[in-house]
């Protein structure tokens, strides 16, 4: 074969292998976003790097910082969904949790039983107004609504997660049941008792104090009203002394913008210091659910292909350059995320479902008030 000939099918040989990469192996699993669609959130091209890289000192220590700079917290969390909102898409769905998996089940099917199983555990039903808690992009907020038929109003710290989420509400003919606003769930924009019920899936572990949340959502639910949680713990199976443990859970926080993840036996006392009832609590995790975790183990053939991805798509300037530090910061958190499952240490399914008590504590006279707030 003469050499231009040869050059001719290696040059066309090559742009198929980057269309393949880019376009049909690139495209996300539920085809909500694109490799080539990347953006990191509201924070402009030239400032993704230095962005990054605030958010990495400031969560490089977790739990010591957030602790000194609490109130930084809410503003770095946001910083960080400008980062991986778009990879999380891409490479995850339009649902930012974890799911057990389903024996001869998809991942799809699988992530919206674990969203169903939240509208039946607080009786969701139409007519009604639900609060969710650090809704994302609204995967859990279309299924909730889909299945009850309730009206579900969605807070989000991020921004550009509101963009994303309401387009998906209008795509998807969800949004007369779907509304989503931009604000900070410590200081909900809501008036007080204005829900019937309220849910948070795997985003309290996001506030430095779980009591500030908790008792930020039992102001805006009316007395009766259910409150369910899927929090983000360790386990009982956790040693402090074991440094390949701590080592875990210090991945799993500095990947994951946590302000210090809190132990399993926490959160009870916490929901009832803020005023509810406890009414259920329990690891969702635990057998006969399947591993939640075999989902990320699974992936790692395609993150390596994510890897190459956004690596040439940063070459050629079609993606800013910090996205590929944000990936391999991505790449080592499921790694932690899958140690953390596997020896049990972490689960991010505990679950707590909560009453707002139709009458308030004792008053000092000893009488029981009547529940406003
Ligand atoms: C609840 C939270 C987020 C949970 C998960 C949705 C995400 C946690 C880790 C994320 C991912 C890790 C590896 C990425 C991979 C390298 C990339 O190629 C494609 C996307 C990932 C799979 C990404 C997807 C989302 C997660 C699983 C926290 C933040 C409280
Ligand atoms: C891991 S995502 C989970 C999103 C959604 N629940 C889901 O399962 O798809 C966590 C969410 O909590 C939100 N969040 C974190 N801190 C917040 C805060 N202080 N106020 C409002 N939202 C917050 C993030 O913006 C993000 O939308």
């Amino acid at each position: 074969m003469e050499t231009s000939a040869v050059m001719w099918t290696a040059a066309v040989a090559t742009a198929g292998l980057i269309y393949w990469f880019v376009w049909v192996m690139g495209a996300a699993e539920v085809k909500g976003k694109r490799a080539v669609d990347l953006k990191m959130g509201s924070i402009t091209r030239d400032k993704v790097q230095d962005k990054y890289k605030q958010y990495w000192s400031f969560f490089r220590r977790p739990k010591e910082t957030a602790e000194a700079s609490s109130e930084k917290v809410p503003a770095f969390v946001d910083t960080f969904y400008n980062l991986v909102t778009d990879i999380y898409e891409w490479g995850w769905g339009q649902s930012f949790h974890f799911s057990p998996s389903i024996p001869g089940r998809s991942h799809r099917d699988a992530t919206r039983l674990h969203e169903e199983r939240v509208a039946d555990l607080i009786g969701a039903r139409p007519g009604q107004r639900i609060v969710d808690v650090g809704c994302g992009v609204g995967g859990p907020m279309r299924a909730i609504a889909a299945r009850s038929g309730a009206h579900v109003v969605g807070i989000t710290i991020n921004e550009y997660q509101v963009g994303r989420a309401r387009a998906h509400n209008r795509k998807s003919g969800l949004d007369t049941l779907c509304e989503v606003v931009c604000g900070n769930f410590l200081q909900m924009p809501f008036p007080d008792a204005s829900f019937d019920g309220a849910y948070s899936i795997e985003a309290t572990c996001h506030a430095p104090r779980l009591e500030d949340v908790y008792a930020e959502i039992h102001r805006v639910l009316k007395p009766g009203a259910l409150y369910v949680s899927y929090e983000w713990v360790i386990t009982a199976l956790y040693r402090a002394d074991d440094p390949d443990h701590v080592e875990t859970i210090q991945g799993i926080e500095r990947g994951d913008a946590l302000p210090g993840l809190r132990a399993h036996d926490e959160v009870a006392a916490i929901a009832r210091k803020a005023g509810f009832e406890v009414l259920d609590e329990r690891d969702l995790a635990r057998p006969p659910a399947g591993p939640w975790w075999t989902r990320l183990k699974m992936g790692r053939i395609a993150y390596w292909r994510n890897h190459l991805v956004v690596s040439a798509l940063a070459l050629l300037r079609i993606a800013p350059k910090g996205v590929v530090d944000v990936h391999e910061m991505l790449y080592e958190t499921a790694r932690h995320l899958s140690r953390g499952g596997e020896n049990g240490i972490f689960t991010p399914m505990h679950m707590i479902l909560c009453r707002k008590p139709l009458l308030a504590p004792k008053a000092e006279d000893g009488n029981p008030q009547e529940s406003s707030s």
